[in-house]
């Protein structure tokens, strides 16, 4: 891993192509799944610089809490029913909700708008599919025979009627120059996209289907990877009561202590970091590509091929990791153990990848992940239906490219 995405990282910088992102991603002109060369470097640095830069996070700070207050109440509604609930799918509905309202600076109200959110929770489940035709071409036959081929249309056409749509309503409203926060500043990214597209800054040329392939970016690459990682945390907490029980004293002490909820508990952080190494939400990254032949550890490699890195086997292996298979956050805490960091520098733990091709939304997707884990947390205990406990919970995964719990979390909240 350390060799091909740092040592020899300019000679893996492609991604393999696939399919779906050439079908959904208009020919790909997103950024993640884009082919290295200018246009890639381009999107990087409009990505990097104007959507999800340390500055533009911080001004997202009132949606996420926001959404996640609004999670807290759905919740609250549970509570004299003493009625089980499917929190999977409300932290899908509570991903989707703040990534909704930064990408687009909405949220879903009537029908028509349901049936689009409902285009964009199917959008990263349709393309985190390992579809049989990228690896194996001659078997594309049986993705016309069992219907894969019509959904993935359908979806493509469905997602772009709307996207097409909200570009429209957003360029009428802007005309005079005013944004819905009343102030100068754009307040979703859209609406950034557009100042960008209109001013031409930085030469860069940014036409209508690459505002429409990167605003796609944050549903496909943000939306269920965030989730899964929520996911993984509620259930890795109810599945080991000691630690949810440090971590909700952490929590509700620091809350006491501090107005502000921006303050790092390192219990939380530790985590944090104990679930992305055993429940990393893309286990195999995303797929690169080498762009030239190379040497890689007296092995040849030709240019065009396909690398895989499988992160899951990095966290869970026995000669790094002290009983690896055991959720066990304090050992981020340990005089060594709290040097380890996700973002690329150590590569026993690199769920976000590393080097330039590594995720630009880590700020993005633990600032929402940290916040709603201490609110859910901090508000309510968690039991187990029909009497169940902790050694019934079933904690495989789904398959695909990410993996997300497989069975719903189904809890009481108290
Ligand atoms: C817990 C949440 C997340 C995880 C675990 C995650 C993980 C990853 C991984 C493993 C990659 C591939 C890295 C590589 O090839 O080295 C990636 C790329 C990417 N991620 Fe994330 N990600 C998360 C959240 C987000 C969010 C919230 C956004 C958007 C705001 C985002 C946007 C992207 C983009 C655009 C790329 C492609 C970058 C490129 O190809 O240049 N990610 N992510």
């Amino acid at each position: 891993a350390r060799e091909i995405m740092k040592n020899q990282d300019v000679n893996f910088l492609n991604r393999a192509p696939m399919e779906l992102a050439d079908k959904l991603m208009y020919g790909r002109r997103d950024l993640g799944f884009a082919p290295y060369g200018e246009y890639w470097r381009q999107m990087r640095s409009v990505f990097t610089v104007h959507l999800v830069g340390n500055r533009k996070v911080q001004s997202f700070a009132k949606i996420r809490e926001e959404e996640a207050s609004n999670l807290v109440e759905k919740i609250r509604g549970f509570l004299n029913r003493k009625e089980e609930m499917n929190l999977s799918d409300m932290i899908v509905g509570f991903t989707n909700d703040v990534i909704s309202r930064v990408a687009l600076g909405r949220k879903y109200g009537n029908d028509d708008e349901m049936n689009f959110r409902k285009l964009l929770v199917e959008l990263p489940q349709i393309v985190s599919v390992m579809n049989i035709r990228d690896y194996i071409p001659r078997l594309g036959w049986i993705n016309k025979i069992n219907g894969f081929d019509r959904r993935v249309d359908k979806l493509a056409r469905g997602l772009d009627g709307y996207l097409s749509d909200i570009l429209h309503e957003r360029r009428e409203r802007n005309k005079h120059g005013i944004h819905e926060n009343g102030g100068e500043e754009a307040s979703n990214l859209i609406d950034i996209l557009l100042e960008l597209q209109r001013e031409n800054i930085e030469n860069i040329r940014i036409d209508d289907e690459s505002i429409k392939a990167i605003i796609l970016d944050m549903f496909t690459a943000g939306t269920d990877t965030t989730s899964a990682l929520i996911g993984w945390t509620m259930a890795e907490l109810m599945k080991n009561p000691r630690t949810m029980r440090i971590l909700q004293n952490e929590v509700r002490n620091n809350i006491k202590s501090s107005e502000d909820n921006q303050v790092k508990i390192p219990y939380l952080e530790a985590v944090f970091k104990e679930t992305l190494r055993l429940h990393p939400p893309l286990p195999l990254l995303l797929p690169r590509e080498s762009i030239r032949d190379t040497k890689l550890m007296g092995y040849d490699i030709k240019a065009c091929t396909p690398v895989l890195i499988n992160v899951w086997a990095l966290g869970t292996e026995p000669s790094i990791w002290e009983n690896p298979q055991e959720f066990y956050p304090e050992r981020f805490l340990t005089e060594s153990g709290k040097n380890i960091d996700f973002r690329g520098l150590n590569f026993e733990l690199i769920p976000f990848g590393a080097g330039r091709r590594g995720c630009p939304g880590i700020n993005f997707g633990m600032a929402v992940a940290e916040l709603v884990v201490a609110e859910l947390v901090s508000h309510f205990d968690f039991s187990l239906p029909n009497g169940e406990t902790e050694n019934d919970m079933d904690m495989s995964e789904k398959s695909g490219l990410s993996a997300p719990k497989k069975l719903p979390l189904i809890v009481i909240p108290k």
